[in-house]
């Protein structure tokens, strides 16, 4: 049997935990969870049926660890416990901005980086992986496994992983605040429109566009909704002239972030 164990039972380390059980992909005998402040880690045990613990000794008894920590805490927790970190593990860390080559010297374990989004919380996320050099056949088919379970995994180079994780990561933030601002407009355009009734239907109009797009590239459901000569076409030329200049600055903006964690972090392997 294999034992498993989630240290960070915050948002992403319990949305797996609960994902994980809640879709057999994990047997809830097999998983330890612990977390800085022990009640949020117990309060989910007590949910899921499985051990809460403190940190030294889920690492021990774990044959997969993940680690589910904010970038800043991951050095800490992973000097608590590298004494229990032998070649025998796995540790898959979830953390934006926190390298393998960071990871893997701070620890004899086999290492990977699994970014995942809110998304798998309904099964249907993106997680980008990064295995690293010690890392297994058998490791790759695992994680594959377990993150197929609530979504779609895809290994990329690690040095696409800032750009891809604030595509699909920071995704859903990033396009429930443009709606938002689409619905909160159209609230404000004197007809009376209620914000919530606004932000309820685009939400709606969402979800009907998201089930169109399994099938549709943008560009044609982009023409399937823009009659020629019709309304859509003026409104799609006006977010195709100004929305560029607004992801260059994101892009920016979150590139300078993530700079400045990596700062933070520092060169933990030297
Ligand atoms: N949120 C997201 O959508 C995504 C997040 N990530 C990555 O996931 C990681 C966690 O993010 P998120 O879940 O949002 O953050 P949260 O702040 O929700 O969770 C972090 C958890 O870590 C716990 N923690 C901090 N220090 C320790 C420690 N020394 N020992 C045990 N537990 C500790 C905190 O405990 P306490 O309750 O005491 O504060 C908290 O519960 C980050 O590295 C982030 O980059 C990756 C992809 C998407
Ligand atoms: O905002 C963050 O730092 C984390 C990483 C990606 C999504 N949430």
């Amino acid at each position: 049997m294999t034992a498993y164990g989630i240290i960070g039972t915050g948002h992403m380390g319990s949305m797996l935990a609960e994902e994980f059980i809640r879709r057999g992909a994990i047997n809830r005998e097999e998983l330890w969870v612990s977390n800085r402040s022990q009640e949020k880690a117990q309060k989910l045990a007590r949910k899921l049926g499985v051990r809460a613990a403190d940190n030294l000794k889920v690492a021990e008894r774990s044959d997969v660890l993940f680690l589910c920590v904010r970038p800043v805490d991951l050095k800490g927790v992973i000097a608590e416990t590298s004494e229990l970190l032998t070649p025998e593990k796995l540790i898959v860390s979830v953390a934006v901005d926190f390298s393998l080559r960071q990871l893997e010297s701070l620890c004899r374990a086999r290492a990977a980086r699994a970014i995942p989004s809110v998304a798998s919380g309904k099964g249907l996320g993106v997680t980008l992986l990064v295995l690293g050099s010690g890392a297994s056949e058998d490791d790759r088919s695992l994680v594959f496994r377990l993150f197929g379970s609530i979504g779609w995994p895809v290994e990329v180079a690690e040095e696409q992983l800032e750009v891809l994780s604030d595509l699909t990561s920071s995704g859903p933030a990033y396009i429930s605040a443009i709606l938002r601002e689409f619905a909160l407009e159209a609230s404000m355009r004197g007809a009376g429109v209620d914000k919530d009734l606004a932000e309820q239907l685009i939400k709606k109009t969402l979800i009907g566009t998201a089930a169109l797009l399994e099938d549709e590239s943008f560009d044609d459901l982009i023409a399937m909704v823009a009659t020629r000569g019709g309304i859509t076409e003026e409104g799609a030329k006006v977010i195709e002239a100004l929305s560029p200049e607004m992801f260059r600055q994101l892009f920016s903006a979150t590139s300078a972030k993530h700079r400045l964690v990596k700062d933070r972090i520092g060169n933990v392997e030297e």
